[in-house]
């Protein structure tokens, strides 16, 4: 493991020990995999959007430098080498990226997976990115502050950002802590603690002191009923973030 600020050295262990079960829908990391379809659409729509890209091509994010920093298992890097992005992969955990790199193999992607950390990017002179994804990692880091300006100054001018993670509201304790830890089991119990929950304005307000302009988050909801996420209004649980460096 790398020794650099953002890394809480316990919680890149907790991932590593899980690095295994990444690709398994059932495993440790269904909530993930449940969750891909949605936040999946909504990255792929934003993209094409902000860089008025053809949305009908077979792959509409051809000609995209995205970095996807604490990419785990790879679950968003691969569907986005599929969409045409040439994509970089980033995390902290060694085994986390020998889980990758071996999927992202046998899959026939060709996708630069490196074990490292936002900060080690910027110190290795890394180019900016078109695009950097930064999912369900900043409620884990040591220095959420630190890591949010850190991401975003791996943006190029014109280029965005996509945060998501999940709300300090009583909501996401009763739903993501008591509900999906404790009461349903779908994440060991302990995966999150939520001191480190982020309230919106905590995310936006990093990335915007670090030059980015944030769009209002966008609230993403699980259905009970329907056993599937749709993106919601309601931002008091799980929420994404778009925010843009101008040109
Ligand atoms: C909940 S997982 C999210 C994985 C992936 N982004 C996804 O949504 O499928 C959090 C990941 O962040 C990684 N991580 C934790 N701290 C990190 C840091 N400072 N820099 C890079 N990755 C980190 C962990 O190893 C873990 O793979
Ligand atoms: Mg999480």
């Amino acid at each position: 493991m790398p020794q650099t600020p953002s890394i809480d050295p316990d919680e890149v262990a907790k991932f590593s020990a899980m690095a295994a079960e990444w690709w398994d829908p059932k495993g440790k990391f269904r909530p993930l995999h449940k969750f891909n379809p949605v936040r999946l659409g909504f990255i792929r729509d934003t993209l094409v959007e902000h860089f008025g890209l053809d949305g009908t091509q077979r792959k509409p994010l051809k000609g995209l430098r995205i970095l996807d920093i604490g990419c785990g298992g790879g679950l968003v890097s691969e569907p986005m080498a599929r969409l045409g992005a040439s994509v970089t992969g980033v995390d902290a955990s060694e085994a986390n990226i020998k889980t990758a790199l071996t999927h992202a193999r046998e899959a026939g992607l060709d996708i630069d997976y490196r074990c490292g950390t936002a900060e080690g990017l910027i110190e290795g002179g890394e180019e900016p990115f078109d695009a950097v994804l930064n999912l369900e990692v900043v409620e884990h880091v040591a220095d959420p502050g630190q890591f949010l300006r850190d991401t975003a100054s791996l943006v190029r001018p014109g280029g965005m950002t996509i945060t998501a993670t999940l709300n300090r509201t009583p909501k996401a304790f009763a739903l993501a802590i008591v509900g999906a830890e404790y009461v349903m089991r779908w994440l060991p119990p302990g995966t999150h603690e939520f001191a480190k929950f982020l309230r919106p304005e905590e995310v936006s307000g990093p990335l915007e002191a670090a030059g980015l302009v944030a769009d209002a988050p966008q609230g993403v909801s699980f259905n009970p009923l329907s056993d599937q996420w749709k993106l919601s209004s309601d931002t008091k649980v799980n929420y994404m973030i778009v925010a843009r460096r101008p040109e």
